[in-house]
């Protein structure tokens, strides 16, 4: 029986060193999940509420904890239900949307353990496991993720031709390692950012020369094609008041800012440019989508936060051709699944992702096998991210 018997939450660290909610969850006939939030740190502005962990985790136990003990860990829309029910309000403001997606994940956890299936079965049915995403790795990163570094938040190989997904990992790690080598060649120190991208004191501009040249000599060892992708995350490069993007001493308009990331996109072949533009900004996503949106996936992150209603916007307004999946800007796994299949549903490719702020917790790399998404956005190096990659690694090989 899966009836949930017991959940327990704790505050664990998260690989920023902060405090994060982690859940396990008991069933009667002695099914365990495990399940850690993970935290952002280029935060969207309609993004479920975070709370700090400790009143995260003493309002969930008040209200949350009592409504599921009894309930089927297996039917998770009824845990999910049971959450927003104890929560009340839209954004998870009450119990938090650490404590409530690290509940929903320990619970879809517990299930499987009871089923004996692995998480993605569980989560996806019995013919997952067949396709997998490719990995897009962050490779140099600025931002709100390292300070003194690049304007542009991600640069990210996409290993597109991999013949595997365990190839395709391996490279993302050979052009992380290749770029080192071209930063120290140029004599550039680079300290790493939070998801262990490296973090130069360089320009936009000589970022774009090192990964392309680290991914050209990638891709020649390798032997298949590799590209490379972007987070600008330009909500955070958009000044309200300026009505403009800035870039330390420069600033660009939305129309400059349109015209420069489509001739990025020409340059340099990009694969994928996630939040390009403000995440008010619908309009300017639609003419940028409508110029490249051919030949690159036009992703939205901050513009979306995983939430149906933003999504159902995006696709009436033709906005973007790509939704990045993350289930804590939303709260729950089945709040995280409708926008799946919503994007499904209109033609928009799918990209789960990591948080900059993670643990050791590996459910987006079940999320993403059951899903059958196109891409998982997971970082390349540090034990946080291998942990993710090493899991998808180990599905491939039918190990988990
Ligand atoms: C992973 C990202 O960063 P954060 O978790 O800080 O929002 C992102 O912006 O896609
Ligand atoms: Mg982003």
């Amino acid at each position: 029986m899966t009836r949930i018997t017991r959940v327990s939450l704790r505050r664990v660290l998260d690989s920023r060193g902060n405090p994060t909610v982690e859940a396990d969850v008991l069933t009667e006939s002695g099914g365990f999940g495990r399940g850690a939030a993970p935290s952002g740190a280029s935060t969207g502005e309609y993004e479920a509420i975070e709370l700090p962990a400790s009143e995260s985790i003493a309002k969930a136990r008040e209200h949350a904890v009592p409504r599921l003990e009894g309930q089927y860990a297996g039917d998770q829309r009824a845990v999910d239900a049971a959450l927003r029910a104890a929560d009340g309000t839209d954004d998870f403001s009450n119990i938090g949307a650490n404590s409530a997606v690290a509940i929903s994940m320990a619970a879809a956890k517990a299930a499987a353990d009871v089923l004996g299936a692995p998480l993605y079965q569980h989560l996806g049915g019995a013919f997952r496991g067949e396709n997998f995403p490719i990995p897009l790795g962050n490779v140099v990163g600025g931002g709100e993720h390292a300070k003194e570094a690049t304007h542009i938040q991600e640069f990210l190989s996409a290993p597109v031709g991999a013949p595997s997904v365990s190839e395709a990992v391996f490279a993302n790690a050979a052009v992380h390692a290749a770029v080192a080598d071209v930063l120290d060649e140029r004599g550039v120190p680079a300290a790493k950012g939070d998801e262990g991208a490296w973090a130069p004191p360089i320009s936009d501009a000589e970022a774009f020369e090192v990964v392309e040249e680290a991914v050209a000599r990638v891709e020649d060892d390798v032997g298949f094609e590799i590209r490379f992708g972007l987070d600008m995350a330009a909500a955070e490069l958009y000044d309200d008041d300026r009505e403009a993007y800035v870039y330390g001493d420069e600033t660009k308009s939305a129309g400059e800012q349109i015209e420069y990331v489509a001739g990025l996109v020409d340059e340099y072949d990009l694969a994928y440019v996630e939040d390009p533009l403000d995440e008010n900004d619908y309009a300017a996503f639609a003419e940028l989508t409508d110029r490249v949106g051919d030949r690159t996936l036009i992703c939205g992150d901050d513009l979306f936060v995983t939430n149906v209603e933003r999504l159902r916007e995006g696709i009436e307004t033709d906005a973007a051709n790509s939704i990045l999946i993350k289930p804590n800007q939303i709260g729950t796994l089945s709040d995280a699944f409708d926008a799946v299949e919503l994007a499904a549903r209109n033609g928009y490719e799918t990209i789960i992702s990591h948080r900059s702020g993670e643990t050791e917790d590996t459910t987006i790399a079940h999320l993403a096998v059951a899903t059958d998404a196109g891409f998982i956005k997971t970082g390349t190096v540090g034990g946080e991210r291998t942990a993710k990659l090493n899991e998808l690694v180990r599905i491939a090989d039918d190990a988990v």
